[in-house]
């Protein structure tokens, strides 16, 4: 396992850092047309186009990141489109039971908890009291049923005293808290996920920091990531079938 060095980030594993709106074209493209729309200005129409009523459009997930703002709580949550992305992927697999490491304002975690049916269960991990507290105001704004379970605490011990629930295990879980015990936290996800499960992991390319270079100087965010690759690289597809999907957009390249 490598050492960690540095860190590049603020309390939720994330860049604090507004992205620059350009930073993630592919300079490529660029080049060639300059008058290329941003990444982000292409995000922007996707969203005009798509956000649904109940889900990005919702007025009540808007207010929820305004509360969040007013409480000072950084802006590091997944973007309206990632978040009905989760919410398409919640459906389309027929989740009925989702668990989600990284609650911040609870943004991710509506868009989760809105796809689920009436009879299913959400539970989501936060250490910090502030994010929690607001996340419950949030989740009882947006009316949300199945209501999430906030475990306030460091995620690996919550994780490791969490049973299967009854009914059965998660379908998928979302990890999307502090990177440096991401593999950890994978490997406990593994033991919570049904077979066939889905795990979906955010953030894990860095800004391309996770490739190894002769200039290295990994964060301990990348060292956490790298962990886990090597991990999965190590199973040989014994216990995952993985793939990794670099994003751009508003929340730049990740
Ligand atoms: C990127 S934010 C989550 C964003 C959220 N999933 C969303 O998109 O709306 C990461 C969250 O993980 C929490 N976190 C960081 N380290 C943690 C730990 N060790 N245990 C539990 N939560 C942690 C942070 O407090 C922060 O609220």
């Amino acid at each position: 396992m490598s050492t960690p060095r540095r860190s590049s980030q603020g309390i939720g594993g994330k860049d604090t850092q507004q992205p620059n709106k350009d930073d993630a074209l592919p300079s490529e493209l660029r080049a060639k047309d300059a008058d290329a729309p941003t990444t982000s200005e292409v995000d922007d129409y996707l969203a005009s186009k798509l956000l649904h009523p109940s889900f990005g459009g919702d007025p009540t997930f808007s207010k929820g990141l305004e509360r969040a703002n007013e409480n000072t709580i950084p802006q590091i949550q997944v973007s309206p489109l990632q978040g009905q992305f989760l919410s398409v992927l919640v459906k389309s697999i027929g989740a009925e039971r989702v668990l989600e490491i990284g609650t911040l304002a609870g943004y991710s975690t509506s868009f989760l908890s809105r796809a689920l049916p009436a009879h299913g269960q959400i539970d989501t991990l936060e250490i910090n009291d502030l994010h929690a507290k607001i996340a419950q105001e949030n989740f009882l704004e947006s009316d949300l049923f199945p209501f999430p379970k906030i475990h306030l605490g460091p995620a690996l011990s919550t994780l490791k005293k969490l049973q299967i629930p009854e009914e059965g295990p998660y379908d998928l879980v979302f990890i999307d808290a502090n990177k440096d015990q991401i593999k950890d936290y994978f490997i406990e996800s593994l033991r919570l996920v049904r077979k066939g499960g889905t795990i979906v992991v955010d953030n894990a390319i860095r800004k391309g920091r996770i490739v190894p270079s002769a200039k290295d100087d990994p964060t301990i965010e990348v060292n956490g990531l790298r962990d886990l690759f090597d991990w999965i690289e190590k199973d040989g597809g014994k216990t995952v079938l993985s793939s990794g999907i670099q994003t751009v957009g508003a929340k730049s390249w990740e």
